[in-house]
């Protein structure tokens, strides 16, 4: 049910509902909630809820009150609201920073700042879900007038059409604004970062403040700024949370040295270490596929699957960004982190409750039963110039010579009773043919005899773009004759969802660190495990043991290296034979 189902006519169904005995059942089956319904939305739920006195239900993934898109927290009891998904108090520790609060974005002169954080907590902002009186201020060395920071911070949300609405929103949230210049390494800038947050809160209504403080920065000044803030920025009484942004180290030893420092002043607990790809809307879901469905959970193991690839492709190369790409390389920068992480949800057990504690756990669990990854089992690309699109080497941030990966396929193997011997090949590239991140699981040969060359079943997850799940399968070829053929079921999320707003991984992340819900960020002893899987590799690369590898070159544009079909076919991956034809099969004649 969508509140304000005519959007062009947003009250005539709330005034509607104004008449009605509302419910909190009938609240929690909106879907969606209008942005100028939003405060009234709050308001009801509210009056309802302190009259029942249940407890709100936890942000989890998949749970709707987690989106950015759907209503806040339904107040529903467990049980009555379909589809919730349950949580263990026991192990919960969130406290909501409702109001109160100020968010404090470091680094608000860069990159990730502008495209990512301020876009994000417009979204959040805009769909009602920022506390009612936040402000948000930019802290960065550059300096700036409030304006051109106010036009930056704006410069990249989406408003093709010029919608009055959004144009209006716009203007709303640049008040919630302002910026502070100062370094990263001088406790003075952070006084006087204080005295400004101060002054912002000195309006609010109770002593207790809420200071979530944002790292859009590069690593090498994480810790400082970590330091500083909690000397000089730290809010008592009052909740006070970092959002730290990956890379969090270059391996296990960097990492845990980068970890141990960043304790001597934040805990865990107020520690939100992203990875954004915990936020994207199909990551999420895996878990509700996985857990929510017998039929999936009952073949989800080795006697079943072949083989799983999980597939990360961006269709730029580094273009300027070379600079840091180099020190990295593609495996610290996507496999490591987001290919892994999916990776770990793909194949956990199942968790005691969808708490926090409980998912990263059984996370952690499968990490640990991963050994390090072999060179036998890996193959490295480096992109070249083709069709005018210049090559890796190319790039005048690149290091002449460089050697450093632009692609990797590597595969892992997880020892235990449920994985043993089934390959999860991770595949990540620039500068490749298409944009595309998915995970492709494919199933084992049916029992031989009565098919000849049957293809094998196949789940697809597509992360992005065009969201969608869909299993190929084989079925009769319609009309007289019994032959079967490959095709599928298809849930691709436009068109079965065709009115969801999908929301930005920065937005459902952002939330569940002011709703204190650490779930979908990395815990420490994950970070921990992933680099024990990649060090020894990364090593290698790094030529720190040895002569370094040198990569295959691949044409930029390309599906990746040549020997990049044989590599998987190695695991045991099948090709869907040539007849299978997406998403309309002609039969012919
Ligand atoms: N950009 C992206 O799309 C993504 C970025 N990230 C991560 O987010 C973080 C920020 O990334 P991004 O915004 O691209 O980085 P930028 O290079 O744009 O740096 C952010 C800001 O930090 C300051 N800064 C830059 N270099 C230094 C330095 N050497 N010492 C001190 N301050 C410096 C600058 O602000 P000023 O000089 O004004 O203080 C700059 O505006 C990084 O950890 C990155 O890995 C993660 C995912 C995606
Ligand atoms: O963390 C990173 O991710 C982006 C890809 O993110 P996506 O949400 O667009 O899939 C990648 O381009 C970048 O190199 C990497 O650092």
């Amino acid at each position: 049910m969508i509140l304000n189902q005519a959007r062009n006519r947003p009250g005539r169904r709330r005034a509607q509902l104004e008449n009605e005995n509302v419910t909190l059942e009938t609240l929690s089956s909106f879907h969606v909630v209008h942005p100028r319904s939003m405060g009234w939305y709050r308001a009801v739920k509210e009056k309802l809820s302190s009259k029942r006195d249940v407890k709100p239900l936890p942000a989890t993934p998949g749970s709707q009150p987690l989106t950015a898109s759907s209503p806040p927290p339904a107040a529903a009891p467990h049980a009555a609201t379909r589809g919730a998904v349950s949580s263990s108090d026991a192990s919960r520790d969130e406290i909501e920073m409702k109001d109160n609060t100020v968010i404090i974005v470091f680094g608000a002169s860069g990159d990730l700042a502008k495209k990512k954080t301020f876009p994000a907590l417009f979204g959040l902002f805009r769909q009602g879900f920022l506390p009612p009186d936040v402000k948000i201020v930019g802290y960065a060395r550059t300096k700036m007038e409030r304006d051109d920071f106010c036009a930056r911070a704006v410069s990249y949300i989406k408003n093709a059409q010029n919608d009055a609405e959004i144009t209006a929103s716009i203007g709303k949230f640049k008040d919630l604004l302002s910026y502070v210049t100062g370094s990263y390494d001088d406790g003075a800038g952070f006084d006087a970062l204080d005295v400004h947050l101060k002054d912002i809160e000195a309006k609010y209504t109770s002593k207790d403040r809420n200071r979530l403080f944002y790292f859009a920065l590069p690593p090498n000044v994480f810790v400082t700024v970590a330091k500083n803030i909690k000397e000089h920025c730290y809010a008592e009484p009052g909740v006070n949370r970092i959002i730290v942004e990956k890379p969090f180290g270059k391996d296990l030893d960097s990492a845990r040295e980068l970890l141990s420092s960043l304790k001597q002043y934040w805990s865990e607990e107020e520690t939100y270490r992203i990875d954004h790809y915990l936020g994207k809307e199909m990551v999420k879901n895996i878990l509700v596929l996985r857990f929510a469905n017998v039929t999936v959970g009952g073949i989800w193991d080795k006697s079943h699957i072949s083989n799983v690839q999980i597939t990360f492709k961006e269709p730029f190369g580094t273009e300027g960004r070379g600079g840091y790409f180099d020190s990295f390389g593609i495996i610290r920068d996507v496999l490591q982190n987001h290919l892994l992480q999916v990776l770990s949800i793909l194949t956990m057990e199942r968790p005691v409750s969808f708490s926090a504690e409980d998912i990263r756990d059984e996370k952690v669990k499968v990490l640990r039963s991963i050994p390090p990854i072999t060179r036998e089992d890996t193959l490295l690309g480096q992109y070249v110039g083709a069709d005018g699109k210049p090559g890796y080497l190319e790039d005048e941030t690149v290091p002449r010579g460089s050697v450093c990966p632009t692609f990797a396929a590597t595969t892992l193997w997880i020892n235990n009773p449920r994985w043993e011997g089934v390959p999860f090949i991770l595949k990540a590239g620039k500068a490749l043919n298409e944009a595309k991140v998915e995970v492709r699981i494919q199933f084992k040969d049916v029992t031989q005899g009565i098919f000849d060359d049957i293809t094998r079943n196949e789940l697809v997850i597509r992360i992005q773009p065009s969201e969608a799940i869909y299993l190929k399968m084989n079925a009769k070829t319609p009309g007289l004759q019994t032959r079967a053929m490959a095709t599928e079921m298809d849930l691709t999320y436009n068109r079965r969802f065709a009115d969801a707003k999908i929301p930005e991984a920065y937005e459902a992340l952002i939330l569940d660190a002011l709703q204190g819900d650490h779930s979908n960020f990395v815990r420490h002893d994950e970070l921990d495990v992933a680099w024990k899987i990649f060090t020894p590799i990364l090593h290698w690369i790094d030529g720190t043991s040895g002569t370094r590898p040198s990569p295959v070159g691949y044409a930029y544009g390309s599906r990746g290296p040549a020997e990049l079909n044989a590599f998987v076919e190695r695991y045991g991956y099948q090709r869907t034979n040539s007849s299978y034809e997406w998403p309309v099969t002609k039969l012919g004649a």
